[in-house]
C-alpha cells in the first residue's frame, strides 16, 4: 500500500503496550502521516511517523489502512499543504537542546538540519549529522539570548525581587528543554561540557543556576561512592569526630565538619552556631581529584580549586537541613557570584530549592473535580492541597494514563514540568501539563491538566522511572498502580494571571541526590534562593554524607589569608 505523507489513514487494529517513541492507537483511530519511512534504511522501511488528536509515533505500515472519510481526509490534506506545514526547509541549529527520549533528536548547535514538519513549538525533521529523524524544539532555531544586563544591573541594588519579575521568569515548556548550550560560559554546565549536568534551576534574569548529576547517571559510580563513604567517616574519626553545635534553635539537626585548606583558621558561623576549622584530612585530596574535573575544575589548577568543604552526616531520615542560603560573609554570596559544589553519598535525599520569599501556603487553583478520579485514591479527593508545588526534574517526559471508553490509555511520551506535593496523608507526584485539546493559534488556549500519580520521590517502584542517558526520564504507570486524576489548572495568560505570577513564585524545584549525585549552586543562588534538605524516611533510613565545597573569599580577620579590601 502506497502511503503518503500528510495522508489521513485509519488504524485497523489496537496497537498497545508499545515502547517510548512508537505509537499507541485504537481500532478505528486517524492518524495523520508526518513521514514515510526511508526504504533505503532499514530501520525505516515499512513504518511511518504519524499522529492521532492523542499522540504521535512510530507505526508499522501494515497497521493502517486508507482512511474511510476519504473526501474529507482529502479536504483536510490540502489544508494542510496550503498553510505550508508539509513542506521542507533547511536550517541551521542556532542553539542545542537535550533529546526528550525515543523519538527525539538531541540538537547540537551548528548542525543543520532538514524540518519535515511544524506543530506547536515542535520540529520533526531529520539531522544530517547524526542521520537520524526525530523531533526538537522550535528552539533550537532561536539564538539563546545574552543575559540581560539592564535587568540584571537594576536587581543588584535589590534585596529581594518582586512578584513581576519572578513571574515573567517562568521558563516557557520548551526552554526547560533547552541544554547546557544556553548556560553562560562561566557556569558548571559550561566548565564541563562533556559531563552530561542537568540544570534544574536556569534563572538567568538573577543570575542563579543549579545543576545536578544524577547518581550513575554521569555522577559517581556506586561503587566509588561506597569506598569514599568510608573513607569521609574514618577521615572524620581521625580528625577528632563530629561536631554537633548549638545554633539559635538548639542543637543543629544534623552532625557537621567544617574543612579548611591548611593555613587557614576561619570558623563556619551560621544560625547562631560556630564551627571550627579542621584542616582538610587526607582524604580531600581522593575525593577532589575525583570530583573537581566532572566540574571542568583541572588538576593542574588545583590551586583554584575550592578551599573549604562542609560535610553533613544525617545520621536518619529525621536529621535534615532547614530552609537556609548558604549566604554568610565567608563565601561572599549576598555581593558577588558564588559557586557551591556538593556530593552526596549514602542514602538518597531530595534537595529542594526555592526563591526567598516563598511561602508555603496552598496555592488557590481552580480545580473542577473531575469525573475521571481513579476511585483507588478517595482519600486523596477528601483531603487534598497544593502545598507549595513543583519538584522539577526538568526535562522530563512522561506518558500519561487516560481513561477512555472504560479502559486506561497511555499516551505519547509529553514534556512537562513536574510538580511534587503531599496530601492526604499520603506523598503524589504531580506532573503539570499541556495536555488536551490545543488551538494552533493560540498556545495559551486549552487546558493544562494535572495528572498525579501516587508515590513519592523516595519510592522508585511505582510509577517505574526509566532514567535516560540525557537526564530525562519516562514515567510508565503500571496498570494497577495509576491514579489519575484530571484538574483544570490555571495558566499564564488565561483566567487567573495573578495566581499563575503566585504559582511560579511558589515553586520548590527538587531532585534526588542519590549516592554519588553532585549538584552545584552558582551565581547568585545564595542570594535569591534558600534550599533545604527534608526529613525523609523516619529513624530507619540509613545515613547519608553530604560534602559542600565552597571558596572563602573573605577570610576571616585572625585568618593569616585575611586581606583588608
Ligand atoms: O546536604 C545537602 O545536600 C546540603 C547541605 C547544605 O546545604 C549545607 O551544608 O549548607
Ligand atoms: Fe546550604
Amino acid at each position: 500500500m502506497a502511503v503518503r505523507k500528510g495522508e489521513l489513514m485509519t488504524v485497523q487494529r489496537d496497537v498497545v503496550d508499545v515502547s517510548p517513541g512508537y505509537l499507541q492507537a485504537f481500532a478505528g483511530d486517524e492518524v495523520r502521516i508526518l513521514y514515510v519511512g526511508s526504504e533505503e534504511r532499514q530501520d525505516e522501511s515499512g513504518w511511518v511517523f504519524g499522529a492521532t488528536s492523542m499522540c504521535q509515533g512510530w507505526l508499522s505500515i501494515q497497521q493502517l489502512k486508507v482512511c474511510d472519510d476519504g473526501p474529507e481526509a482529502m479536504e483536510e490534506i490540502k489544508e494542510t499543504k496550503a498553510a505550508g506545514t508539509a513542506s521542507e526547509r533547511r536550517e541551521v541549529a542556532k542553539r542545542g537542546a537535550l533529546s526528550g527520549g525515543g523519538g527525539y533528536l538531541r540538537i547540537r548547535k551548528g548542525e543543520l538540519l532538514c524540518i519535515q514538519h511544524e506543530e506547536n513549538e515542535w520540529l520533526f525533521g531529520w539531522s544530517e549529522e547524526q542521520q537520524k529523524r526525530g523531533w526538537f524544539p522550535c528552539l533550537v532555531l532561536t539564538k539563546p539570548s545574552p543575559p540581560p544586563e539592564e535587568e540584571w544591573e537594576a536587581l543588584q541594588n535589590r534585596q529581594k525581587p518582586s512578584l513581576d519579575n519572578q513571574a515573567t521568569s517562568a521558563a516557557p515548556s520548551t526552554e526547560t528543554l533547552a541544554g547546557p548550550e544556553s548556560l553562560p560560559s562561566w557556569t558548571i554546565g559550561r566548565r564541563a561540557p562533556k559531563i552530561p549536568w542537568n540544570y534544574a534551576v536556569m534563572d538567568n534574569k538573577r543570575r542563579c543556576f543549579c545543576g545536578f548529576l544524577r547518581a550513575g547517571k554521569g555522577g559517581v559510580d556506586a561503587e566509588t561512592a561506597k569506598h569514599w563513604a568510608k573513607l569521609v567517616k574514618d577521615g572524620i574519626d581521625d580528625a577528632g569526630g563530629w561536631d554537633r553545635p548549638t545554633g539559635n534553635m538548639g542543637l543543629i539537626s544534623r552532625a557537621t565538619k567544617w574543612l579548611v585548606r591548611p593555613g587557614c583558621s576561619c570558623s563556619y558561623q551560621y544560625g547562631g552556631a560556630v564551627v571550627r576549622a579542621t584542616p582538610f584530612p587526607d582524604f580531600m585530596h581522593t575525593l577532589m581529584e575525583g570530583v573537581m574535573p566532572m566540574c571542568g575544575f583541572t588538576k593542574e589548577d588545583s590551586d583554584d580549586w575550592p578551599n573549604s568543604c562542609n560535610v553533613n552526616l544525617y545520621a536518619d531520615g529525621s536529621d535534615h537541613l532547614d530552609w537556609h542560603a548558604d549566604d554568610e560573609p565567608l563565601f561572599g554570596g549576598r555581593e558577588r557570584d558564588c559557586c557551591i559544589i556538593s556530593l552526596s553519598l549514602g542514602q538518597e535525599r531530595p534537595f529542594q530549592l526555592r526563591l526567598e520569599g516563598c511561602t508555603d501556603k496552598a496555592l488557590p487553583l481552580s480545580v473542577t473535580l473531575p469525573s475521571t478520579v481513579s476511585l483507588r485514591l478517595p482519600e486523596f479527593i477528601a483531603d487534598w492541597q497544593l502545598r507549595s508545588v513543583s519538584k522539577a526534574w526538568h526535562r522530563a517526559t512522561i506518558r500519561a494514563c487516560l481513561r477512555r471508553q472504560g479502559t486506561w490509555t497511555t499516551t505519547e511520551l509529553m514534556q512537562v514540568s513536574c510538580s511534587y506535593f503531599e496530601g492526604g496523608g499520603a506523598d503524589f507526584l504531580a506532573r503539570r501539563l499541556v495536555f488536551g485539546p490545543l488551538d494552533a493559534d493560540n498556545p495559551l488556549k486549552g487546558d493544562a491538566q494535572m495528572i498525579m500519580i501516587k508515590g513519592n520521590t523516595e519510592c522508585r517502584e511505582a510509577p517505574e522511572e526509566v532514567v535516560h542517558s540525557d537526564g530525562s526520564f519516562v514515567c510508565e504507570m503500571l496498570e494497577d498502580e495509576k491514579a489519575v486524576l484530571k484538574i483544570t489548572v490555571l495558566r499564564m495568560g488565561e483566567r487567573g494571571f495573578q495566581n499563575a505570577e503566585e504559582h511560579v513564585a511558589n515553586q520548590i524545584h527538587e531532585f534526588p541526590l542519590g549516592r554519588g549525585a553532585l549538584c552545584t549552586m552558582e551565581g547568585r543562588t545564595q542570594q535569591f534562593y534558600q534550599h533545604r534538605v527534608p526529613k525523609r524516611g523516619g529513624s530507619s533510613a540509613p545515613p547519608r554524607i553530604n560534602l559542600t565545597w565552597r571558596w572563602i573569599t573573605s577570610h576571616d580577620k585572625h585568618c593569616q589569608f585575611h586581606r583588608t579590601a
